[in-house]
């Protein structure tokens, strides 16, 4: 166990934060190689415990808290505590509650690239938790790099001082030392009482099979030892302290952890649930008075159904959803039936990423076939008898005669975008039933918008054609701010005569017309040619509003091969197979994933 004593004016508790492939993971590892030499001294005490969470926590152990120790140019060691944060719009809860851990972060740019529109929105949750900001611009090693452009535009676009900025190549190992001096004297040492009630700050957390819940905490006041008995301030739950201790970065126990400390905390409570990101730990002889602010329980905003491709792996697919609900306790998943892919999930997210990454573990790490269905908000529906039901999937909406009215989701949108890309921007969100409620300058080169916007339509492909419409410049973020009437319909579609659960959709009657003209004709291209002809019928009620038809004929991929070149056919015929997998007999047709999520499509005509 390591006893050291910690001077808490020796502390430094950062982040850091940077446009994708800016080169964080790449300042992270030269990080840790710098200050190498001290976790080499500690390797003893860590290795005993490490390896098995490790193994356990797989792949998220890189979204923890390392402890490092770097001794300075003032010949002083300090304690360096670097928490990652994960980077998107969906997680901006999370990352706030790591900042919120915080007293700095290091701001990397890319040199050549400048500033970029998806740190915007993390630099600001810096700037709101108070940070100290080190601006880094790395890749000054690249012949493109312009360092003098890219302070200025930090200057410009974030408002911040960049005349201090570290020049840095992390790929050659350029001013690492500096950053790290850089932490060292800009950013403040935590502040706290270690004589007050304990107050900890629980900013991760999962559970582990061997050893319970375990919470990656940052304390602000008190102190933490093993032994007490602590108490979850938002749940109520309580339970005594088996171990604590820090990633350094293997788990390295340890008999105290004060105030400006992040470490892990091991305690005898069995549920997830108990214990969650964002609750306050205090000791629970002696209580704060109130917990640390800013305690929200997250709610799932975007569903889908998820079905195995083989209704053989059913089973496999609840083990699979029940182990990455334990890592991840913002997932939601409840049993569901269709009648056109059998067996699944209901399953709910964060939003549009933290989706499309469960879905990837659930293929990756599980190594499941799935069939998705196309992404719905919920929707709050009125019944005639006054009832209100919270309706996740579409087929659940009731008939028409019994709905009173149907409220939607709505968000607030923040926008930042360039001045040259505003137009564009502006009309896709008004295409998207927005209305704007600001538009203002932030310096001469960015502008920021703010649209009340049904949260439906930024389910619809919105992160992408937002993309595309600025060059990738605008950043997005967004808030709930409840539910409103909406005109909404249920749109059926029909394969061959039969409809097909999971290919409805509820949308705005206005656009009802169109969606269901461009499913059907999106439908037609993305389903494969069968042995005989299929008719697509989109319909809203009994009323039929388009109709496509699939030719029979099975194309044969290999008559576009080259002559006789035959590893390229088997390369094809191989794709071929793959794409087969994921496939689902509906009725007496062959539906790919694609035909489920053509939804999405619609609007690439
Ligand atoms: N030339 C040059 N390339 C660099 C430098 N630092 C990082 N890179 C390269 O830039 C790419 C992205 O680097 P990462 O460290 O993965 O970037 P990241 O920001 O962590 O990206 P994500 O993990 O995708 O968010 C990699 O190909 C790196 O090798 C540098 O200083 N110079």
């Amino acid at each position: 166990m390591a006893k050291r004593s910690i001077d808490q004016s020796k502390i430094r508790n950062f982040s850091i934060i940077a446009h994708i492939d800016h080169g964080k993971s790449t300042l992270a590892d030269r990080i840790l190689d710098e200050t190498k030499a001290v976790s080499d001294r500690e390797k003893k005490a860590q290795f005993l415990d490490s390896m098995d969470l490790e193994r356990e926590r797989g792949i998220t152990i890189k979204s923890q808290a390392v402890r490092l120790f770097y001794t300075a140019d003032d010949g002083e060691e300090y304690l360096l505590n670097l928490i990652d944060t994960p980077g998107h719009v969906d997680f901006n809860y999370e990352v706030s509650r790591s900042l919120a851990c915080c007293e700095g972060a290091i701001l990397v740019v890319d040199a050549a690239q400048g500033v970029e529109a998806q740190t915007v929105a993390n630099v600001y949750l810096a700037i709101d938790n108070d940070l100290e900001i080190v601006p880094v611009l790395n890749k000054i090693d690249l012949p493109s790099a312009d360092p003098e452009r890219v302070k200025e535009e930090i200057e410009d676009v974030i408002g911040l001082d960049a005349s201090e900025a570290v020049l840095a190549s992390a790929k050659s190992g350029i001013g690492i030392k500096e950053t790290l001096e850089a932490v060292v004297q800009r950013i403040p040492p935590p502040q706290g009482d270690p004589q007050a009630p304990l107050r900890a700050s629980v900013f991760d957390s999962w559970f582990d099979p061997y050893r319970g819940v375990i919470n990656m905490i940052r304390i602000v006041e008190g102190e933490l030892r093993p032994g007490m008995e602590i108490k979850w301030m938002a749940t109520g739950a309580k339970s005594e302290v088996t171990q604590i201790g820090v990633y350094g970065p293997t788990p390295i126990p340890v008999d105290k952890l004060g105030p400006g400390e992040v470490g892990f905390v091991i305690a005898m409570i069995k549920e997830v649930d108990q214990a969650k990101v964002g609750d306050t730990i205090t000791d629970a002889r002696r209580p704060a008075a109130e917990a640390l602010p800013g305690f929200k329980d997250v709610k799932p905003t975007v569903f889908c159904g998820i079905f195995p491709t083989n209704s053989k792996d059913y089973d496999e697919l609840r083990d699979a959803l029940d182990k990455l609900v334990l890592n991840d306790a913002s997932i939601t998943y409840e049993p569901e039936t269709s009648q056109a892919l059998g067996f699944g999930f209901r399953c709910g997210f964060l939003g549009l990423l933290h989706m499309e990454i469960i879905q990837e573990r659930l293929e990756r790490e599980f190594d499941l076939d799935l069939i998705t269905t196309a992404p719905s908000v919920v929707y709050q529906v009125i019944t005639t008898d006054g009832e209100t039901l919270m309706v996740e999937n579409p087929s659940d909406l009731p008939e028409t005669q019994f709905i009173e009215r149907i409220e939607e989701p709505f968000i607030m949108a923040t926008i930042h975008v360039p001045p040259e890309h505003v137009g564009p921007v502006i009309g896709l969100c008004e295409e998207r039933r927005g209305t704007q409620s600001d538009l203002r300058y932030s310096g001469a080169n960015r502008i920021i918008l703010k649209y009340e916007m049904p949260m439906s339509e930024v389910v619809f492909d919105f992160f992408d054609r937002l993309k595309s419409v600025s060059r990738g410049y605008a950043s997005f973020e967004y808030e709930l701010i409840g539910f409103k009437k909406g005109d909404m319909v249920k749109l059926d579609l029909m394969v061959n005569g039969e409809p097909v659960d999971a290919l409805s959709v509820i949308v705005h009657r206005d656009f009802a017309y169109n969606r269901g003209r461009m499913l059907a004709k999106k439908l037609k291209e993305v389903i494969p040619r069968q042995m005989f002809e299929v008719a697509l019928q989109a319909a809203i009620g009994n009323r039929v509003i388009a109709r496509e038809t699939v030719k029979a004929f099975r194309k044969n991929v290999t008559a576009k091969c080259y002559g006789g070149d035959i590893s390229r056919k088997r390369k094809l015929l191989e794709k071929q197979k793959e794409g087969k997998k994921r496939m689902k007999q509906v009725g007496n047709v062959e539906l790919p994933q694609e035909a489920f999520l053509a939804v999405l499509r619609v609007d690439e005509g």
